[in-house]
């Protein structure tokens, strides 16, 4: 049982104050030090105080926050959609069509190439400061293929989603009725013993999304095989998912681009049950309003920020440019948007072993090269945050 003493951290960001505003609920420490024993941590405190443990490593006054917890991405995929994303900066608008793409080229990659297709993207995000990380399937859309994409997401993440009901795929575009009969039928049966969650594009605004009935049925039949439920809603207009994922009691609604007055206030209503996750390189990357962050967290909702990282909407694995985007566009303080990048991703996942650092926390902290958590919308871009590798002789880079 080998422990490490962390010291010389000008700023600790526990997550871990008390109730109230986000701002107090940061836990800021000066001068801190933090003991981590077998993966967890097992204390926290002034540095001039700290215990002695088998190893130090002193992380020179910078800052040190909980590791960045992306609870929405779409790892397992191959392909490329860059003609499409520059299509859209000229002006075509997102709509879902491009996912067929990526499914055929998902389908065609073997296991090998996935698997290290997904091993990039994981390594890409922990160099940017992520150490919990949700991944989807739903580029296969076969029993086969989405069970191979969550076999090797599970490779990499307890946090796998069963996302069939993405699109119609093609073959089936003749008779959806079907393919639901699938997605809640065989494909989930298969698919459920691979997976924590099930997801569903509902989104009446695109012929290549679901309804809210369609999208009803997958969910409860996701929850009848044991699985927590998730939605993908009001992404591309104002629409029933935010209202569905408030009824069948849903751990996270993800984008909330477009928010009507009611669904404000349902969500309002379910904080501690459905948190609203916000992903703002999709508003970036599509060119889509961003969704008012600030005004949400007044009204009393549960927020969340997550990349989404995916071919289409956002190929950004970066927590650190999502922070700074609902900073600058979405009306957060940089330690609202720090809150809700690591505790508040944490709740959408109904986990309370990460997103914070307090004593039996996993020991997941991301260390910056500057001295505040300010600084990652401040120096928005420049890469200052990573994850820190307690193995490593000094905790990684320096
Ligand atoms: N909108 C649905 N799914 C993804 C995009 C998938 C894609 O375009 O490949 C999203 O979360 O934005
Ligand atoms: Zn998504």
């Amino acid at each position: 049982m080998s422990s490490t003493v962390v010291t010389g951290i000008g700023e600790l960001v526990t997550c871990d104050g008390n109730d109230g505003p986000v701002g107090d609920r940061l836990g800021l420490r000066h001068d801190a030090a933090v003991v981590v024993q077998d993966g967890l941590v097992a204390w926290v405190g002034p540095s001039a105080d700290a215990p002695a443990a088998d190893r130090r490593v002193d992380v020179g006054g910078r800052a040190v926050l909980p590791g960045f917890v992306d609870s929405h991405a779409h790892l397992v995929f191959a392909g490329d959609r860059g003609d499409e994303f520059a299509a859209r900066m000229a002006g075509t608008p997102y709509d879902g069509g491009g996912i067929g793409v990526s499914v055929a080229a998902t389908r065609a990659a073997s296991d090998d190439e996935l698997r290290s297709l997904v091993a990039a993207r994981f390594a890409e995000m922990r160099a940017q400061g992520t150490t919990t990380v949700e991944v989807k399937s739903g580029y296969g859309l076969t029993v086969e293929d989405e069970v191979r994409s969550l076999r090797i997401a599970a490779e990499f993440t307890t946090e796998t989603t069963f996302l069939g009901a993405h699109v119609v795929p093609a073959e089936h575009a003749a008779d959806r009725a079907a393919y639901l009969d699938l997605v809640t039928g065989r494909m989930l049966a298969a698919a459920a013993p691979h997976a924590r969650w099930v997801d569903v594009f509902c989104e009446p605004h695109s012929a290549h999304a679901f309804t809210a009935d369609e999208a009803r049925a997958v969910l409860v039949a996701g929850r009848d095989a044991g699985l927590g439920l998730r939605v993908h809603g009001n992404q591309l207009g104002h629409g029933p998912g935010v209202q569905l994922a408030v009824e069948l009691g849903a751990a996270s609604v993800d984008h909330c681009t477009y928010l009507s007055d009611d669904d404000v206030t349902a969500l309002a209503d379910a904080a501690g049950t459905t948190v609203a996750t916000l992903l703002p390189g999709v508003e970036f990357s599509t060119r889509s309003p961003y969704p008012d962050a600030a005004g949400l967290l007044r009204a009393g909702v549960d927020i969340a920020l997550a990349t989404d990282c995916n071919p289409g909407t956002c190929y950004s694995s970066s927590m650190p440019f999502v922070v700074a985007l609902a900073v600058r566009e979405m009306g957060l303080t940089p330690g609202e948007a720090v809150y809700a990048a690591t505790a508040g991703s944490a709740k959408s996942l109904r986990r309370s072993d990460i997103g914070q650092i307090r004593v039996g926390s996993r020991a997941d902290l991301t260390v910056l090269d500057a001295p505040s958590h300010v600084h990652l919308s401040y120096r928005a871009g420049v890469p200052i945050a990573r994850a820190l590798d307690l193995a490593a002789p000094s905790g990684g880079p320096s």
